[in-house]
């Protein structure tokens, strides 16, 4: 804690106002549901919106401002909810106008890069308290992660803003900034580059999964079209600031993709034990303490979200190698992660891709399916090999760390997609709040959650 701090912030708390920078879909959740919870709210985005953004609001009890300058003055908490692309940028412009003994924090997906701005840009008597829900806009907030990192602050100083976000009814969990980027790294940055190259793979052969006969199969097959089909309706930004700027994010991924290809070339060269050697010593490491736990998904409720016109029975259904998952599972061993030691940072996201991959390394006759299919089923290959290029291109555009590059490989398949992502969001949305729902009661009972 820094000793140039006073010891008793000049905030009157029962009359904080709340500063939102940056009214984009997060900026909006969080002014609307402070303001909700009877707390002053300011906000403002880029000057060129400004008159849109007060017609908007007009009525409400947000009061938008022409700019951050004008928010940072009179602002007891100010919350920097941009690009976090843009946030040195950002910080650097309206920080120095951070009114005296405020808090500052940032929403960014990604805590290195915005602790430095802080640090960097913000005045001295500043306090540095930020925050991360660990889900979108569009989800419910109650009961998922909200992480508060208390970087440069006083207890009372957390005491205060652990009170304001108390209105989202998340649950509350503080971390350094270090600890929140190397958790999230494993629940955001890979789970999406496995969900961005199913995408691509399925782009570059032409295909819409859901037509396609094989991917008609029930629960698994669901929940990756479905997690795909949203990651893909969202922003580029949001997506390749978390992975691109957090440093663990881009080793991950390159261990990611390098699980993928090795895998695949077991596959091609017929090494049958070496592969299933490899596959079984990965599901001991990964679910071995956790062999007897209730399982986090059933697939009887995700066949009820399909984006199929048509439903197989489950005894007429093709096997999959499901090579994403196989890869997935291979690198958290390879790297040591236990992902159950991750889920206080869990997004729904990252929950239902556990949740499927746990289904099927918890079933030994999925399993050996999957091995099979792998090895001997060529139905797949043309997948599986798409699958591969896509994952190592992602891994590249990652660690070139080139913004423009990423939105060009996200873009165009989001473009391709963009057709169905109305329906796909709608089913993902019910999906996500059938599972969290139950997810929820368990939690209120004290049980174990299971879906
Ligand atoms: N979407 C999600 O699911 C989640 C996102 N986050 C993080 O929250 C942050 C915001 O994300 P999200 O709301 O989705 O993104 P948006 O793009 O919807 O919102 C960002 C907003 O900030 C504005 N902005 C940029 N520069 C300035 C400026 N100088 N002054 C005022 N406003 C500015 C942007 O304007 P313009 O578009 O013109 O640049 C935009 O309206 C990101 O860092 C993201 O990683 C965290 C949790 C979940
Ligand atoms: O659940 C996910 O992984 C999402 O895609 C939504 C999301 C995106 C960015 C965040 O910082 C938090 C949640």
């Amino acid at each position: 804690m820094s000793t140039e701090l006073p010891i008793e912030p000049p905030i009157d708390t029962q009359d904080a106002t709340i500063g939102i920078i940056g009214m984009g879909d997060m900026g909006r959740l969080y002014a609307r549901t402070i303001s909700g919870a009877g707390w002053k709210v300011t906000a403002c985005d880029r000057p060129d919106k400004y008159e849109a953004l007060k017609a908007e609001f007009q009525g409400s009890s947000i009061t938008i401002l022409e700019n951050g300058h004008l928010v940072s003055r009179c602002s007891d908490y100010i919350i920097y909810s941009v690009e976090a692309e843009n946030i040195d940028l950002v910080v650097k412009l309206y920080g120095p106008s951070t009114k005296m003994g405020a808090i500052v924090g940032g929403q960014t997906s990604c805590k290195a890069p915005e602790i430095a701005a802080f640090e960097k840009h913000l005045p001295k008597d500043v306090e540095i308290i930020s925050c991360h829900s660990l889900h979108g806009p569009k989800v419910d907030s109650r009961g998922q992660p909200l992480v508060i990192i208390s970087h440069r602050a006083t207890p009372r100083g957390t005491a205060l803003i652990t009170r304001i976000l108390s209105c989202f009814r998340s649950k509350t969990v503080h971390l350094s900034a270090l600890e929140h980027d190397r958790i999230t790294a494993d629940t955001q940055a890979v789970t999406h580059a496995a969900f961005l190259s199913m995408g691509t793979a399925w782009h570059a052969n032409a295909q819409f999964p859901w037509e396609v006969e094989r991917y008609n199969a029930g629960g698994v097959e669901n929940v990756k079209i479905n997690i795909m089909m949203r990651i893909y309706s969202n922003k580029w930004h949001v997506y390749a600031g978390l992975a691109i700027l957090n440093p663990a994010a881009r080793d991950q991924i390159r261990a990611y993709a390098e699980s993928v290809t090795e895998l695949f070339k077991l596959m091609i060269s017929h090494k049958k034990q070496e592969f299933t050697d490899r596959i079984l010593a990965a599901g001991t490491a990964v679910f071995g303490r956790h062999r007897d736990s209730p399982l986090l998904l059933r697939d009887d409720i995700l066949d009820q979200y399909s984006l199929s016109a048509t439903q197989i029975p489950k005894n007429e259904r093709r096997p999959n190698s499901h090579l994403s998952l196989l890869a997935m599972v291979d690198c958290w061993w390879k790297l040591g992660i236990v992902p159950y030691d991750h889920m206080i940072c869990e997004t729904p996201l990252f929950r239902l891709w556990l949740g499927v991959v746990e289904y099927v390394y918890r079933d030994r006759r999925l399993l050996e399916e999957c091995i099979e299919t792998a090895m001997e089923d060529h139905t797949f290959r043309m997948d599986d090999i798409e699958f591969t290029f896509a994952a190592r291109g992602w891994s590249d555009a990652v660690g070139f760390g080139d913004f423009e590059s990423y939105r060009k490989r996200f873009e165009k398949v989001q473009t391709y997609f963009a057709p169905r992502v109305a329906e796909a969001t709608r089913l993902g949305n019910e999906m996500i709040a059938k599972i969290f729902e139950k997810t929820r009661d368990a939690g209120e009972a004290g049980e174990e959650a299971t879906v």
